[in-house]
């Protein structure tokens, strides 16, 4: 084998935004999490024909693994060798291949192996292995039989896969790079979506590859429009809609101010995205122009939780002391009226969680069902605890906490019957996105 790259993308926790982010008039707020899908991609000769082949290995998964022979036609072809299926895997390589037109008498052959971290999945009875460098847990059943934590496995993966093969067919990749980064984004939208079967937001994949954000979508036509019906223009739209296109969309670096945290409880009892986004759109369509009133009022708060972050991160810089003080009075759990900033951030969700509540009652859609409700509340009264939310589409996935660094809530939690359904995540919030990694890292694990 040749010379290997390897990449990492992180997983994500959208904290305000969830269901408007769907339309391109209203700004979300996105982490990017210490959690990281991660892929090591190495080259083999040639086979001089008139097809080249991409394997992608999934040890961790019962030794999960997909084969692809590429054919070029009038557009390229993906065939899965043996029939194993893996949507996301199949389409960032057939996006890519269509993209970079690689002649296929002389490409390279490519094996990818994913890695990812243990937070993604339900530790289950799987075991650690580790490196150095590394840890990560392998499982005995394949990718789709284990339960996950809903932390965005897919849209990290389609973004490793797509930097990785992007490194080996366009060569001098710096992931580094603005332009480089525009590529790889634009590459994995498209392949996520297709993959998906729907055009979601996209946040999950903007934070993979950008890190944390406000982030605003962009014009979903830009990929239903795409021709998949027609092979003999396909490849040239993709090489228009990637290259020349402007995705007129937001992607804005944000790091939450320091010493504050957030940190993920997964509930496990599992909600499904679609559902919850299919009812609030019945909702909203009926309850017009109620609805677009609430919509309006979650917006306003989700505003003023992005302005009181950034208030608090100012705080920080211009009066250290009186900052640290803030940490030290939130720490303590004597922290009513802490501060102007902390009262704006708790009010500001407070309005955000009370319309999703409504909207929860009217529209049979469990955003914010009453034991996530419950549990918020409790967490609410343990020292270092800001604010709380159900990320992302709401339900029963998930509950994200902002925190102080120095609060320890698993041992505030551990036995108490009140937090009995909660398991803390080991992560928190990290700002990067796409990252180049040194295939060394991912040898030896025991
Ligand atoms: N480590 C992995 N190796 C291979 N495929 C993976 C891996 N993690 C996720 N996937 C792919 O992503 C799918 C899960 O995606 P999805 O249902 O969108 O969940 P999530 O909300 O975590 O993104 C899996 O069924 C599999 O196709
Ligand atoms: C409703 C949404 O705005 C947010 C969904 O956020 P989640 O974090 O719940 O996403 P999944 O990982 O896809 O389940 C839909 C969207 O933005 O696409």
């Amino acid at each position: 084998m040749q010379p290997s790259r390897a990449f990492s993308a992180p997983g994500k926790a959208l904290l305000v935004g969830g269901h408007l982010v769907l339309d391109p008039l209203y700004e979300s707020y996105v982490v990017a999490l210490s959690s990281r899908m991660h892929c090591v991609v190495s080259k083999l000769p040639s086979n001089g024909i008139d097809h080249f082949s991409v394997t992608i290995k999934s040890a961790q998964f019962d030794s999960d693994e997909w084969n692809y022979k590429i054919l070029r036609g009038s557009s390229y072809e993906v065939l899965e060798v043996d029939g194993k299926k893996n949507p996301f895997a199949k389409k960032a390589v057939e996006v890519l291949v269509n993209y970079c037109q690689p002649d296929p008498q002389t490409t390279e052959n490519v094996v990818l192996e994913v890695f990812s971290d243990s937070a993604y999945h339900s530790t289950g009875t799987s075991t650690l292995k580790k490196n150095e460098y590394n840890q990560f847990r392998f499982h005995d059943s394949t990718i789709t039989k284990v339960p996950k934590t809903g932390l965005g496995s897919s849209a990290g993966l389609v973004s490793v896969l797509v930097t990785s093969l992007l490194s080996v067919y366009q060569g001098n990749l710096d992931v580094n790079s603005p332009n480089d980064q525009k590529t790889i984004h634009n590459l994995a939208q498209v392949a996520h979506c297709q993959a998906q079967g729907k055009v979601g937001s996209g946040f999950d994949v903007a934070a993979a590859v950008f890190g944390s954000i406000i982030y605003q979508r962009f014009d979903a036509k830009l990929i239903e429009n795409l021709p998949t019906e027609q092979p003999a223009e396909y490849a040239q739209a993709i090489r228009i809609l990637i290259d020349l296109t402007d995705w007129n969309f937001t992607h804005d670096k944000v790091t939450l101010p320091p010493g504050i945290r957030v940190i993920m409880g997964d509930v496990s009892s599992g909600s499904e995205t679609t559902k919850l986004v299919a009812k609030v759109k019945a909702w909203y369509q009926q309850n017009l122009p109620r609805s677009l009133t609430v919509f309006h009022c979650i917006n306003q708060g989700n505003l003023k939780f992005i302005e009181g972050i950034e208030k608090l991160t100012t705080l920080s810089r211009e009066s250290p002391a009186v900052y640290q003080e803030l940490l030290e009075k939130l720490d303590s759990g004597h922290d009513a009226n802490a501060s102007v900033e902390i009262t704006q951030i708790r009010h500001a969700i407070t309005q955000v969680r009370e319309n999703f509540q409504l909207i929860t009652r009217e529209s049979g859609a469990d955003i914010e069902p009453s034991s996530q409700t419950s549990l918020l509340e409790r967490c609410l009264k343990l020292n270092g605890v800001i604010t709380g939310v159900v990320p992302g589409a709401g339900g029963y996935d998930a509950i994200a906490l902002l925190v102080t660094e120095t609060a320890d809530i698993p041992s505030q939690t551990s036995g108490n019957a009140d937090f009995s359904t909660v398991t803390w995540l080991d992560l928190h919030q990290e700002n990067m996105g796409i990252v180049e990694e040194k295939p060394s890292h991912y040898l030896n694990l025991q």
